[in-house]
């Protein structure tokens, strides 16, 4: 296929409630759509929205590297695999060393343009029996009486994970509140919590003491220690999840036994090549893929849920869709539990920057 146009297109939506990144409080998410036109009218979508606080990019730069890579691709003739794991075009980009966001703009573009050319689903692209369904794991952000009441109401939306923000907080008040919501959850809801590093060895070893006999999915990345991350496992049994650590420059050689998950971030990783990368090795170690969003628009998290169906079942973090007050797509790509695959990729996504 021949590339004929290339756009850039930078968004910015608003937020159905404030979040704090990087220690400041945000009102809007932004990032910037990449469209990509084949001669034959095929159109791709890529989304790059990096996280502040989280990626390593700015949006400035970000913006700056994808105008670049969209200017050099226009009038390349390019084969429809070729910005797929194993391609030609994915070892040049390999070779670029881009900012991870712009890597996932790009190579879901290519993707979603691939499947285009050759008649099929982006999930049906990169895996031969993608799931048909795929759960959702609902997110939760606050602590006390509201978190509880918003837990209960993502089990009774059907939600069958629910993820907790602990370490904000004093370790006991973390113990109860973890303990309030396991009584409040039906047995089978799944508990997933995530500490984004906060806690000493300590405060990591007080909180498995104090939430013990409570059946936890994993916690996320517990320690600001995280290399001991395997002894805090070994010394407590407290199932683990590995986050920012596979960010980290050679973080996918942690994926080891000790760990119960390997939380992938396409944004934070670097596109959708080591996001699969990261998945294979998880699988080969016996560590469960669990696909996750970094507040993405609907055309990343539609990309997002395309890789999560390609790498099982499990319950995947894309319940930042519900932070959204408005999207770039319409009708949105899902505002349920579950999410109908072959349903959201039925046609071609109807974009329209709000
Ligand atoms: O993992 C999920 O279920 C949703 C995404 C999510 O919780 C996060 C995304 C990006 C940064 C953080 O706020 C947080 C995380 O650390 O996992
Ligand atoms: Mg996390």
């Amino acid at each position: 296929m021949t590339i004929a146009d290339v756009r850039v297109l930078p968004y910015r939506l608003p937020l159905a409630e404030p979040v704090m990144w990087n220690s400041e409080r945000r009102e809007a998410r932004d990032g910037l759509l990449f469209r990509v036109e084949s001669i034959g009218g095929h159109v791709g979508w890529g989304d790059a929205a990096p996280l502040p606080g989280f990626s390593r990019e700015s949006l400035a730069e970000a913006e700056s590297t994808l105008r670049d890579l969209g200017a050099a691709l226009v009038g390349r003739e390019i084969d429809v695999g070729a910005g797929l794991p194993g391609g030609a075009l994915a070892a040049a980009l390999d070779a670029a060393g881009l900012p991870a966001s712009v890597r996932f703009a790009v190579d879901l573009a290519l993707l979603d343009l691939a499947a285009l050319e050759v008649g099929r689903t982006p999930p049906q692209v990169l895996h031969p029996d993608p799931a048909v369904v795929l759960p959702l794991n609902g997110l939760v952000m606050g602590t006390g009486d509201a978190a509880v009441e918003s837990a209960l109401w993502l089990a009774k939306a059907g939600y069958v994970a629910v993820k907790l923000k602990v370490g904000r907080q004093r370790v006991a008040e973390d113990v109860a509140l973890v303990r309030a919501v396991d009584e409040a959850l039906p047995a089978a809801v799944a508990l997933r919590l995530d500490a984004n590093r906060a806690w000493s060895w300590d405060e990591a070893v007080a909180f498995a003491e104090g939430v013990d006999g409570v059946v936890l999915d994993y916690v996320e990345e517990p320690l600001a220690e995280p290399e001991r991350m395997p002894e805090l496992w070994h010394d407590t049994g407290l199932p683990l999840a590995l986050d920012e650590t596979l960010q980290e420059p050679g973080g996918g050689t942690a994926i080891r036994g000790w760990a119960e998950a390997a939380v992938l971030k396409p944004t934070l990783l670097g596109g959708v090549a080591r996001t699969l990368a990261l998945a294979a090795a998880a699988r080969a170690a016996g560590v469960r893929p669990v696909l996750s969003a970094a507040f993405e628009s609907g055309v990343g998290l539609r990309g997002i849920a395309a890789l999560a169906a390609a790498t099982g079942a499990e319950p995947a973090g894309l319940d930042t869709y519900r932070w959204l007050a408005a999207d770039v797509l319409s009708p949105l790509p899902f505002d349920r539990a579950r999410v109908d695959m072959p349903g959201l990729f039925a046609s071609p996504p109807a974009v329209s920057i709000p």
